[in-house]
């Protein structure tokens, strides 16, 4: 069944057509890639799926229900939550502390800058925090400073901050941007992991072809805005729309 549908979805920036008719339909609990040349719309689509932008015409419909018109944090309550390329935590806070903040948000229904004086006496939160501490393997670093922390850690605690809220949809931009190749594969296994513990649909732009093909289980290719090909990875290497887009570019696994 899909959760997510975007039909026939436009977005122009003056004389430029950065979506042009862009069809998508990603299924419940599956990791969908979206792939594609620098600039050909991969991030455009992705913020009028969490509400940054509004498509000129089209269809965004999540669990059946419009997405057009809600405000990113509407968006954000009924389960999509987004994760940036660099990470975003409070450097100052604990990880535990920085988990339990968006735990606090959540339960809550707002953020509130008061919870950072009690955040000693949420013990659900606190216990909730830990155990995806645990699933993103942070638990034994949880009282370290978040500024002392790696890159590819971070991303764990910025993926925990997601989790943390139960999201239904998680949508990723290009989450092993920068990393090494030991820290990708790092973050292809917490991927694994978290996509079969937590009944999470995943939507991942992703230039590194290794990364999308360890994980995807289908991909959308973009092309000067228009979803050229949507099918899954054993037929998406060497289609010849493709090759043609990337210009004969697109790394091979090996
Ligand atoms: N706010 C904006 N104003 C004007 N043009 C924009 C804006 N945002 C994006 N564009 C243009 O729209 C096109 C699509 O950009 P977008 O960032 O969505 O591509 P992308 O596939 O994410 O690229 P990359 O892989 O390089 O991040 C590009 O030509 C870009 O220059």
């Amino acid at each position: 069944m899909s959760i997510l549908e975007v039909q026939g979805v436009n977005k122009r920036f003056g004389g430029l057509a950065a979506l042009d008719d862009v069809n998508l339909s990603v299924r419940e609990n599956t990791i969908h890639a979206i792939i594609g040349p620098n600039g050909a719309g991969k991030s455009t689509l992705l913020n009028c799926l969490v509400g940054k932008l509004i498509p000129d015409s089209g269809t965004v419909t999540f669990g059946g229900r419009s997405l057009i018109g809600l405000k990113p944090y509407e968006i954000n309550q009924l389960g999509v939550s987004r994760v940036f390329q660099t990470p975003e935590v409070f450097s100052d806070l604990t990880i535990l502390e920085n988990l339990m903040i968006p735990a606090l948000a959540s339960r809550d229904g707002a953020f509130k800058l008061s919870p950072f004086k009690y955040l000693g006496k949420e013990a659900d939160i606190r216990y909730q925090s830990e155990r995806i501490l645990e699933d993103v393997g942070l638990i034994d670093q949880r009282h370290l400073l978040a500024s002392s922390m790696s890159r590819g850690n971070k991303r764990r605690l910025e993926m925990a901050m997601c989790l943390v809220q139960s999201p239904k949809l998680l949508l990723l931009d290009e989450p092993t941007a920068g990393m090494s190749r030991a820290d990708t594969n790092n973050t292809i296994e917490l991927l694994r992991t978290i996509s079969e513990a937590h009944n999470i649909t995943f939507v991942v732009i992703e230039h590194d072809m290794h990364v999308v093909f360890s994980l995807a289980d289908r991909i959308s290719v973009l092309s000067q805005g228009h979803v050229i090909v949507e099918d899954d990875p054993q037929n998406i290497k060497g289609h010849p729309k493709v090759q043609e887009a990337y210009l004969g570019t697109v790394e091979s696994e090996g």
